[in-house]
């Protein structure tokens, strides 16, 4: 059986949740998954950071009321937060990076991945800066120092669409992909038909865990437009970046643009898309979509995200999922690992043969 050591750099609503799995599911993974997880160390913006080689208790981490520099109480513990030494210095196997995305320019949470990957540690990530501006670079990393960077929760949560279209639609040429990419503003649209006001639904998907720190991103579709760049460059083999895919949100839309759109059987929706056009190119855009309620992408709603995979050998094929939550998303992290996991398993067995 094998322990995975991990540092968790971030500990909001994210890594806060793998680790109260970690508290419940260890028992479970051990006997289904073959490992169980360590939290060797924890750093946090607010709380501090933390390191104990043994391993920390995940119970009580969830479970301490910590406040401001809280980790500083701990033994091992510092009320500032030291990300670059915790990455560097912690015994770990696995870091686990879910601080704040920064869609201008993926920082710190770049550096963060370089600082692991260059010390030969694995990284599994929810953000999506670093993997839509640097994974190119990243990826180079991980390989030069015989590490994995993995990055499932990036895109609709822990639904599975980068690996589920990377290994099991392998060959089916994806030509392009529409989808909603965005749980918070799907959400905030469902709630505005119900005849809520944009910011009450917007607190609503705060309260759910939904929303980025600045809830600006969800609602003017900047994070759908890194998702859209991850897809692009993962699926259609694309190098875009983000300025270069247009956007606009859904705040300008308004109670009475969405009563007009249900009287007209219809339904606003924030659409992501991209497209390898004939000559080789591709584009990609982000906007507010008044779409006909028998479109595929109509009926999905709440938090539920759904992408339309635009393939030449099968047509059309769509994966529907949940596209944020807490605890999905602490799935994505246990499916990359699990992953990293699977990659261990299969060169032990080629090194054997
Ligand atoms: N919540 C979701 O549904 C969801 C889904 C997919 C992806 N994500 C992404 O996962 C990441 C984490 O999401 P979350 O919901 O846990 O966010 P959150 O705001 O609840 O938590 C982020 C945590 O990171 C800490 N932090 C911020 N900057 C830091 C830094 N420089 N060093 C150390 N700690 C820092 C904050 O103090 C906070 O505790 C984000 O990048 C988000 O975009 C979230
Ligand atoms: N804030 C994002 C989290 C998932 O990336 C959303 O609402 O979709």
């Amino acid at each position: 059986m094998t322990i995975y050591n991990i540092a968790l750099i971030g500990f909001g609503g994210v890594n806060r949740a793998l680790a109260e799995l970690i508290a419940t599911k260890n028992p479970l993974w051990e006997r289904d998954l073959g490992f169980r997880l360590n939290i060797v160390a924890v750093s946090d913006l607010y709380l501090g950071s933390v390191i104990s080689p043994n391993g920390l208790d995940a119970k009580t981490l969830v479970e301490a009321n910590f406040a401001q520099g809280g980790f500083g109480q701990l033994s091992g513990g510092s009320a500032e937060a030291d990300n670059e030494t915790i990455i560097k210095t912690a015994p770990a196997d696995i870091i686990v990076e879910a601080t704040f995305t920064n869609p201008k320019d993926g920082e710190p949470a770049v550096s963060h991945c370089r600082w692991a990957l260059q010390s030969g540690k694995h990284v599994v990530t929810t953000n999506k800066g670093p993997v839509a501006i640097a994974a190119q670079e990243l990826k180079a990393l991980a390989k030069a120092n015989g590490a994995r960077f993995e990055y499932e929760g990036s895109v609709m949560s822990g639904t599975p669409v980068i690996r589920m279209a990377e290994k099991t639609l392998a060959g089916a040429e994806v030509k392009g992909f529409e989808g909603i990419l965005n749980g918070t503003s799907n959400f905030v649209l469902g709630r505005m038909e119900a005849g809520l006001d944009f910011a009450t639904a917007v607190k609503e998907a705060q309260i759910l865990g939904y929303a980025e720190a600045d809830p600006t991103a969800d609602v003017e579709g900047f994070d759908v437009r890194l998702k859209v760049v991850i897809l692009a460059n993962e699926l259609l083999g694309a190098s875009l970046r983000p300025e270069e895919v247009t956007c606009t949100g859904i705040s300008r839309l308004s109670p009475s643009d969405i009563q007009t759109a249900a009287a007209a059987n219809s339904r606003w929706k924030l659409i992501g898309s991209a497209v390898r056009n004939a000559d080789g190119t591709v584009t990609g855009s982000v906007s507010a979509k008044q779409l006909r309620l028998d479109h595929p992408l109509a009926g999905v709603n709440g938090a539920t995200n759904a992408v339309s995979l635009n393939t030449e050998l099968l047509g059309s094929v769509t994966i529907t999922g949940p596209g944020a939550g807490r605890v999905e998303t602490a799935y994505a992290l246990l499916s990359d690992i699990v992953a990293i996991h699977n990659a261990h398993a299969a060169t032990a067995t080629k090194e054997a043969a």
